[in-house]
């Protein structure tokens, strides 16, 4: 072949680059690499494992005295002419294929079983790990691309471990057993026709590389079509009221282009590789034939004894295939690998080695010269903050949009750690103690009133599941929640949608400050806790919050001025104003 043919050919067999919106591609790995990750997974199901790779070896042994029976029923019944043994032949056949039956029944249960249970604890891995991510990495990575990671992707590391694997175990043993058959029935015959073998593994290896590029862009394009779509859908409103319907549908469009353009680069793949192994295959049964008339001429068959022979023979090719599918099958389950690796890979936010839970106390807060940079920023997010707020006080932390606030709230509940300083709660240091602890000891109101799509009740017992009823109003009634809920059609038990979008914002804002006040916490931190309230309604859960009866300490993170009128101190993060001021 020219190399300009060979140039054409391979450009023909690669899937079609292009397009904006990309997700990054993953660092490729080595097979044994991924193997090596991936084994603690598979271990506890060796036993398993190895108990489908003896009834495996049942399989073939079964096709050879299929095969010898066929060779009797030849020369025993065909050639003579003779009924007599056929009765006995046909129940061997019926024994013969009921416990056929039986065996492969047996393994497929057995496969299924194993490739399921490593998967349900590689989902239940994964999925906890994503959950264990800092808040940060969670803001960076995209969320569609990483749906995508913990559902196909993670069936491809199965395929790679569990499937391909036995399938090329079976497949061997299989062909172990019909060579060693077809060995000891006619030698010569069977040295013959282990002649194509390597041509099989030369054609194989030369694909497997092809296989995996297409199958990388493949999964890429996946994972970027997943982004495309969630972003879209989760901002339907937004991408409905500026007009950019079209857009988004030429964005996932180009996706989807490009996941068929890969589909049909692995098509042309398996349309130049299929014939070939075709080829390899007919090449393998006619040089059995021409040998096989050599044998019959020298007495070394019977008929019935070569086409026995060719009937194993056959056999044969089916786990070759599978042996010579194995490398490019294993390649292409790897560029589904190397994505999940990737997120595994992603440094959880977990406890520090030896991390015990947060001492009880009283609430009191300290923040020493602490500061943030968020990965991948070019600003730093909080720069040297200190500041002390003593059990019960109500503090009011102010400043302009995006001087860190936020931040500080992160920070309080361990979703981040500082890069220098000491955040304290009760005199400990919250970075050496278990984030749980702290978060029972910390519980914050985000800013984005985040909602389950659930009943009013279940969003607000998700911190406290074990809250009774009575508790419940009276979190709702605290956080001015409760007349409104009464309102609602089932009151308490009313479903509130997805992300409680059948609610208004202010509502949904005084339904996230109730389910807070449900917690045991000692600290509570407001993130805008006014957002979407009128100023009466804003000052009357201020009153409500603040007012008598309540002991644990309050940090509100905040623009609005009415929230000033009911804290007993203001700080600033403005480092152009004073940054500390005293309203009561
Ligand atoms: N995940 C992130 N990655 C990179 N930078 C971030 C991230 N989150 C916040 N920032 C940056 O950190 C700074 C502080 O953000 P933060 O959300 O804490 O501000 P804020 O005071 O709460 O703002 P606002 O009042 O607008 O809610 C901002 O400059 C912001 O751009």
């Amino acid at each position: 072949m020219s190399t300009a043919v060979g140039r054409r050919l391979a450009a023909a067999l690669r899937a079609a680059p292009e397009q904006s919106a990309l997700v990054d591609v993953a660092a490729s790995l080595r097979l044994t690499e991924v193997a090596r990750r991936f084994w603690p997974l598979l271990r506890p199901l060796r036993w398993w494992l190895a108990l489908g790779v003896l009834l495996l070896a049942a399989a073939p042994a079964i096709s050879v005295a299929e095969a010898l029976l066929y060779q009797r029923l030849v020369d025993d019944v065909l050639v003579p002419a003779a009924f007599e043994p056929l009765l006995a032949l046909a129940m061997l056949y019926i024994g013969l294929n009921l416990l056929s039956g039986l065996v492969s029944g047996a393994d497929d249960y057995l496969a299924t079983y194993v490739s399921q249970r490593f998967l349900v604890d590689l989902r239940r891995d994964v999925f906890s790990h994503v959950l264990s991510l800092p808040a940060a990495t969670h803001d960076r990575r995209r969320l569609g691309d990483t749906l995508t990671r913990l559902t196909s992707d993670v069936a491809a590391v199965e395929r790679f471990m569990v499937s391909h694997v036995s399938d090329g175990l079976g497949a061997l043993v299989r062909l172990v057993v019909l060579v060693a058959a077809l060995l000891w029935m006619q030698w010569q015959l069977a040295l013959a026709s282990l002649v194509v073998g390597p041509l099989f593994w030369w054609i194989s290896t030369r694909f497997a590389r092809l296989t995996r590029d297409v199958s990388r862009e493949r999964r890429r394009r996946g994972g970027s079509l997943g982004s495309v779509t969630e972003e879209a859908l989760a901002n339907a409103s937004l991408v409905q009221s500026y007009g950019r319907e079209d857009r988004a549908v030429s964005s996932y469009d180009g996706h989807n282009r490009a996941i068929a353009g890969a589909e049909l680069a692995a098509s042309r793949i398996r349309a130049v590789f299929l014939p070939l192994v075709d080829l390899a295959e007919l090449v393998g049964v006619l040089l059995v034939v021409t040998l096989g008339v050599w044998a019959l001429a020298t007495d070394k068959l019977t008929l019935g004894g070569l086409l026995a022979f060719l009937a194993l023979l056959l056999q044969c090719f089916g786990p070759v295939r599978t042996l010579a599918d194995l490398v490019p099958a294993l390649y292409s389950a790897s560029a589904g690998v190397e994505r999940v690796v990737e997120l595994l890979d992603e440094p959880a936010g977990g406890d520090r080695p030896g991390a015990t839970p947060l001492p009880p106390g009283r609430g009191t807060v300290s923040v020493r010269g602490v500061s943030v940079t968020y990965p991948g920023a070019r600003q730093v997010a909080l720069p040297d903050l200190s500041l002390d707020v003593d059990a019960g006080e109500v503090v009011a932390l102010v400043g302009p949009s995006g001087s860190g606030k936020t931040t500080v709230g992160r920070l309080l509940t361990r979703q981040l750690v500082a890069d220098t300083g000491v955040v304290a709660v009760d005199g400990h240091d919250v970075a050496a103690h278990t984030a749980a602890s702290v978060r029972d000891a910390v519980t914050v109101v985000h800013q984005e009133q985040l909602m389950m799509d659930a009943s009013v009740h279940d969003n607000l017992v998700l911190g406290r599941p074990d809250a009774t009823r009575a508790e419940v109003r009276a979190a709702a009634r605290a956080a001015d929640a409760h007349d409104f809920v009464e309102r609602l059609p089932s009151g308490y038990d009313t479903r509130i949608g997805q992300r409680g979008r059948s609610l208004s914002g202010g509502q949904r804002q005084r339904l996230a400050i109730a389910r807070a006040l449900l917690r045991p916490g000692r600290v509570l931190v407001l993130d805008e806790p006014t957002t979407g309230l009128d100023a009466a309604a804003a000052r009357r859960l201020m009153a409500s919050l603040t007012g008598g009866e309540q002991d644990r300490t309050i940090i509100v993170l905040t623009h609005d001025p009415v929230v000033l009128e009911h804290v007993d101190r203001v700080v600033s993060l403005d480092p152009d104003r004073t940054r500390e001021q005293v309203t009561t």
